[in-house]
This record gives C-alpha cells, structure tokens and sequence, in this order.
C-alpha cells in the first residue's frame, strides 16, 4: 500500500496517520493513532479503519530530542510490522508556525528547516516538537519528500488592520504582529461548511475551535478576517491550562514586584492558567463537568463567557454573523458549552435546538434562530494529507 503519513508532534504526544494513496485521496485514514506519555510511560495506541484498536507499550531513552526520535523510530516498525506491503510515499506534517511568509504548505528542506527554528520561542508548546519529527524522518527515511502545513497559513488572508498592535512601527516592522493559528482545522471547516449550512457558509461566520488550544476564527465568503489568537498561541480565549488575553499590566506587576522571572512567566501563562489553573482540579473538560466543585463550575462558566466576549468582538470583524460554527474536542463534544455559550449570544440572533443540541446533530439552531449554528467535526490530518498530495503532485 503507497500512502501519505501525517504527523502532528506535540511536547507529549505524537498523533500520526495513514492515507492511502488513491485517486481523490480517501477522506478516513486507513489507520490513525498516537504514542502519549512521551517523556514519562509512553504508550503507542491506534486505530484501523475497520474499527480494530491497538495498544502497546513504547521504549525510548535519553534527552527528550532522542525521546522523540525512538518514538518515530518504534512508530516505522510498528507500521511497517503491521502493514508489511506499506511504502510511505511522502510525509505531511502539522508546523504551528510559519510566519509572515507561508502562506501555504511548502516542501521541507533543510534550509526551510533553519528558516522555521526562528519560530521556535514564538511558539514553544509546539514549533520545536513539529520540527523535531521533521529532522527525525529525514534521519529515518532519508528519501521521503516531507511537507510543512503551517497553522499561521489561513489567516494571511486578514486585512492588514486585523493583524496588527498597536506599536511603534520599528517594532510591528519587525514582525510583531498577530499571525492566529489553528488554519489547518478552519480549512477544513470552512470547505465543508457549504454541505452543512449552504449559502450562509459564503457570508460571515465564526468558527469556535474548542480543544486543548482553543480559538476562534472570523470568516467571510470562507476566508479569516480575524483570530483570537495573535503573535504566539495564548492571545485570546481561555484554554486548558493557557491563560488566553490577559491584561499586560499583570505580568509587568509580577515581574516587577513579585520577581517573577521571564521562565516563570512562561510557565504561568502556557503552563498553569486556563482551566486547570481556574478549577485547581483538570485541564480536562471532561473532568470538569463531571466535578461537583464550585470551583469547576467556575472554569466553566468563565470559559463560556469569554467565548460569548469574542463573538462580539469577531462579529464585528466579519460585518455580521450569519452562522457560528463549534469544532475542536470540546465543540464538538460538550453540549453543555455550546448551550452555555448560546445563552449568553441571544443578542446576536442565535437560538439553539436543545434536544438537536444535546443529540449531538450537525446543524443546532432553532427554527427561528437568525443565526445558524452547526457542529463540524474538525480533520487537521486529513487536511494535511490533501494539502501533501497536491503541492507534491502525487
Ligand atoms: N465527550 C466530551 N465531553 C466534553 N469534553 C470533551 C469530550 N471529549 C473530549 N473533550 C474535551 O476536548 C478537549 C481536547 O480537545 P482536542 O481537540 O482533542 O485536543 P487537542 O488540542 O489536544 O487536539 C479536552 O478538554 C477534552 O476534555
Ligand atoms: C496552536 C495551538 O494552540 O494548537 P493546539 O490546540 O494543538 O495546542
Ligand atoms: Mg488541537
């Protein structure tokens, strides 16, 4: 079997997946899984199309770069053990950032490769990871053609005003400025919408990516108008265990007078906020709504206003708001968020359908609802496949 292998490597976690090569590239992957625990116990576990699951133990050694390299490496014997007619004909990956200057997947070199290590600090939860498994396949399968998909890609398309701050030119000159990230799953949402909403996936929309990372993306006629996330990843909503916007004049406070240092920060601000820092309890949203704990009603609650604030906001970008749309683990899981959300966005022309709602249907709005609200299941691996397939020809 010829197939593309798609790779999206996170700090822990390794998430791949198999598409095989055939005319119109299947939309399901013959075999999805990951390897977790990267750095403590981890475990490979997958998928095949058929249903049939897997689970094993994986051994790696060393510093976390030699960590991540055993992984790969267990990884290709496992699928080669598994599937031992499988060539891997080309490999897709997920790279969080590519600047100013991608705005569309590009074939790795190692030129691209350094050009991209300058990214490295604007996005440390991801960026050096995505890269490391770049070089390991390059070490691995020395002949594989590899392609970066760039999070940042999609959102070139924002008018200027949209992407910058307010800063001296000389600075904004140098880059800083606000690039959004997620464009992998807003591309796929945003080209299946059609099928979901019709026509009013050509007008204004906003979708509400909801996972681990979360953030919210302003739409018109299919293209990004504007982003909750800015210059780094942690601009904007609240998410797991980053802070999402914060008033800049807290870390100023902390700096200045609780001595934090700038590492601290970063581990505050990535690390220890969002919902695991607001419950004191998980990261988890599911463990959040099963908790009793005041405290995670609490995470909660601010996790949905914050999402209501930046429909305002995005709504605004986008001219008006013809459709909503929820993605991510979160949006496509927890009905209870998207009702809470709801709520608090009746202003806007939104009503959903409680039991379509809770019955987990594609399209959720109440007959007279303004607004049509959906739920679309996001595919950044599927995305990244496509995106392979087509800039290497194959
Ligand atoms: N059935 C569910 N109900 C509520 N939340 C869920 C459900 N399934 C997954 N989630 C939440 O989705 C989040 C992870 O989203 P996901 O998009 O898978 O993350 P990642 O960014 O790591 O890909 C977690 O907070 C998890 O609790
Ligand atoms: C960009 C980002 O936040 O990604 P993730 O949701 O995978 O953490
Ligand atoms: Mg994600």
């Amino acid at each position: 079997m010829k197939a593309v292998l798609v790779l999206n490597a996170g700090s822990s976690s390794l998430k791949f997946a198999l598409f095989p090569l055939e005319p119109g590239l299947a939309a399901n992957p013959a075999l999805s899984g990951q390897i977790e625990g990267i750095g403590a116990t981890p475990e490979l576990s997958a998928k095949e199309a058929n249903g049939t699951r897997h689970h094993e133990p994986v051994v790696t050694h060393g510093e976390q770069g030699e960590q991540h390299r055993d992984a790969l490496t267990h990884l290709f014997r496992w699928l080669a053990a598994h599937n031992p007619d499988l060539e891997i004909v080309a490999a897709g990956h997920r790279v969080v950032h590519g600047g100013d200057r991608y705005s569309a997947p590009v074939k790795l070199s190692e030129g691209l490769l350094r050009e991209l290590d300058a990214f490295v600090p604007l996005a440390p939860l991801h960026q050096p990871h995505n890269l490391r498994a770049v070089r390991a396949v390059s070490a691995l399968m020395p002949d594989v053609p590899q392609v970066a998909c760039f999070d940042t890609a999609f959102h070139r398309t924002q008018p200027a005003v949209a992407q910058a701050f307010a800063l001296p030119r000389a600075i904004s000159a140098e880059g800083i400025k606000r690039y959004g990230f997620h464009g992998l799953s807003y591309d796929y949402v945003a080209r299946k919408l059609p099928e979901v909403i019709g026509d009013k996936a050509h007008g204004s929309v906003v979708i509400a990516h909801l996972g681990n990372g979360a953030s919210m993306c302003a739409l018109r006629d299919g293209k990004s108008m504007a982003s909750t996330m800015g210059f780094t990843a942690v601009e904007g909503l609240m998410m797991g265990t980053r802070t999402g916007s914060l008033d800049p004049g807290v870390m100023l406070y902390l700096m200045e007078q609780k001595g934090m240092s700038a590492k601290a920060l970063t581990n505050l601000l990535y690390k220890e906020s969002g919902l695991l820092g607001v419950s004191g309890i998980s990261q988890d949203m599911r463990t959040l709504l099963a908790s009793n704990a005041p405290e995670a009603t609490e995470a909660v609650e601010l996790f949905c206003y914050r999402i209501a604030r930046e429909l305002g906001s995005l709504a605004a970008a986008a001219g008006g708001l013809d459709a909503l749309v929820f993605t991510g683990g979160i949006g496509e899981h927890a009905a209870v968020v998207r009702e809470k959300v709801a709520a608090l966005s009746g202003w806007l022309g939104i009503t959903i359908d409680s039991s379509a709602n809770e019955a987990g249907a594609s399209r959720i709005d109440a007959a007279d609802s303004r607004v049509a609200v959906a739920v679309v299941p996001t595919n950044e691996e599927g995305m990244i496949a496509r995106y392979t397939v087509e800039l290497l020809d194959l």
